[in-house]
């Protein structure tokens, strides 16, 4: 079983307030004497379901296209924290670790906040991640976070102090995850982000596969 979480991307979704909306266009259009159809994309490297570059939140960090890959591939772990108030704290997340699987913490592991994820408007009051969760998941080995939310961080915040703890614990991010409809449990993760040499953020089409 395939599990799609990947928001669409499509005209008129909702981004971050003053960050660029999602347009495509046509540059050729299939007619006459133009045999194929071209668009031209217009997009923040924050849209839809993506991956953060240390250089997002960090003046030296690297770019996306330069990072590991091995982050975004492999066993995963599905916990179901549902509406944790302006920040997830380390005891919410254990307490709902303990429901999602039992068996050794896989190196990566997906945070379900959203009963329902906000497709057509823009949530102004996502949760945020407590830092200590990061630094946590950190000491367990972990090396991705994914989220459903639009960031890590809520949307006011200004010092940045769940991203900065993930470049400490040397974490990759994924965000705007759709869980809705994935139980809590074991995966295999495939969210590869493009080799984009310059930006702070890629897209990715994150899905999720049943173990065997
Ligand atoms: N586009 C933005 C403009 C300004 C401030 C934040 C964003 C973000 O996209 C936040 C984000 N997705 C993050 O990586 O936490
Ligand atoms: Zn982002
Ligand atoms: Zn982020």
């Amino acid at each position: 079983m395939l599990y799609d979480i990947s928001p669409a991307l499509t005209t008129g979704m909702p981004v971050w307030p003053g960050d660029t909306p999602y347009q495509s266009s046509p540059n050729w259009v299939l007619e006459g004497g133009c045999p194929v159809n071209v668009a031209c994309l217009t997009l923040s490297p924050h849209s839809g379901a993506h991956a953060d570059a240390p250089l997002h939140y960090q003046a030296e960090g690297a770019p996306i296209g330069a990072v590991a890959l091995t982050p975004y591939l492999g066993p995963c772990r599905v916990v179901h924290c549902l509406a944790p108030g302006r920040l997830l704290t380390l005891a919410q997340l254990q307490a709902a670790l303990a429901l999602a699987g039992s068996g050794p913490l896989p190196q990566r592991v997906l945070l379900r906040m959203y009963s329902r994820f906000p497709h057509h408007t823009w949530d102004p009051h996502f949760p945020g991640i407590d830092p200590a969760v990061i630094d946590w998941l950190g000491e367990q080995g972990m090396l991705l976070i994914g989220v459903d939310t639009a960031s890590l961080d809520p949307a006011d915040s200004k010092d940045m102090h769940a991203h900065l703890a993930v470049a400490r614990q040397g974490m990759a991010i994924l965000e705007n995850l759709v869980l809705d409809d994935v139980p809590p449990g074991d995966y295999e993760l495939i969210a590869l982000p493009l080799k984009l040499m310059s930006t702070d953020a890629s897209p990715v089409r994150a899905v999720l596969r049943s173990l065997a």
